[in-house]
């Protein structure tokens, strides 16, 4: 499903690597829980798996396509049909209604709308569908994002991440502005969508405690060469 192999990078040529793996794989379906110290590479090497960011060398693969090798408006159409992203911060646009964000990848993907349609007969059923699914109550979802709690609005990242089906969600630190028990149960809600439709999560976290919920642990510490020898 992902496989990194022989991956190295670096931000500026002239200072030492900042990602160094030999190897990693990634199944179908997998909850993986990504987690190290503040700087140790996280979100570069998210940027890495997403095709943002480019390996000095190295290959990635995801879905059988060689990412590396693909050229950057391949690489962003790939990441459109394929990722949903939940960020730290939503990234929700403050001027759209809940339900406009959610359906809001589907006009940058025709794979992910054709997979909404599939699943509800219109976008909007789509998104309804999921909103439903992640607590979000029915008068909320034709406000603007900017009305709703901060839980609330998380889970309308999700919602967004989720519509159309992507084979991957990546949930860079989306916990961290909630308290302990939203945390527990916004990833709950999460997982149970991701299993529905054996999407593989990759969620990255600095809180330990909450790794024992996911199949996988990655320790980027332990598997990153460049963080070990001290580069
Ligand atoms: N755009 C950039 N240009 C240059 N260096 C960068 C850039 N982004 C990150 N770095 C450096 O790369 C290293 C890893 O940063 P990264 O953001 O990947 O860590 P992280 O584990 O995600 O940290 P945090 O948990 O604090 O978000 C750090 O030393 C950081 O200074």
């Amino acid at each position: 499903m992902l496989t990194i192999q022989d991956l190295k990078f670096g931000w500026l040529k002239s200072q030492p690597l900042t990602i160094e793996i030999d190897h990693l794989s990634i199944n179908k379906g997998d909850k993986v829980f990504l987690k190290g110290p503040s700087g140790c590479g996280k979100s570069t090497l998210l940027g890495l798996m997403t095709g943002i960011n480019q390996p000095y060398s190295g290959t990635i693969s995801m879905l059988g396509k060689e990412l590396t090798a693909l050229k950057g408006s391949q690489r962003d159409h790939f990441r459109a049909d394929h990722l949903g992203y939940i960020f730290q911060q939503f990234n929700l646009l403050p001027y759209l209604s809940v339900i406009e964000n959610v359906t809001l990848p589907c006009f940058f993907s025709k794979v992910r709308k054709n997979k909404a349609l599939a699943s509800s007969g219109s976008l909007e059923q789509e998104a309804k569908r999921l909103l439903s699914h992640l607590e979000i109550p029915t008068q909320l979802i034709h406000r603007q994002v900017t009305e709703l709690s901060i839980g609330q609005q998380q889970r309308v990242a999700a919602a967004r991440a989720l519509i159309g089906k992507p084979e991957f969600i990546i949930a860079d630190e989306p916990t961290s502005s909630l308290d302990t028990d939203a945390r527990e149960s916004f990833i709950k809600l999460l997982f149970n969508e991701c299993v529905e439709t054996d999407i593989s999560l990759i969620f990255v976290s600095h809180d330990a405690s909450l790794q024992g919920l996911f199949d996988h642990q990655i320790d980027l510490p332990t598997l990153n060469k460049a963080t070990q020898t001290g580069a």
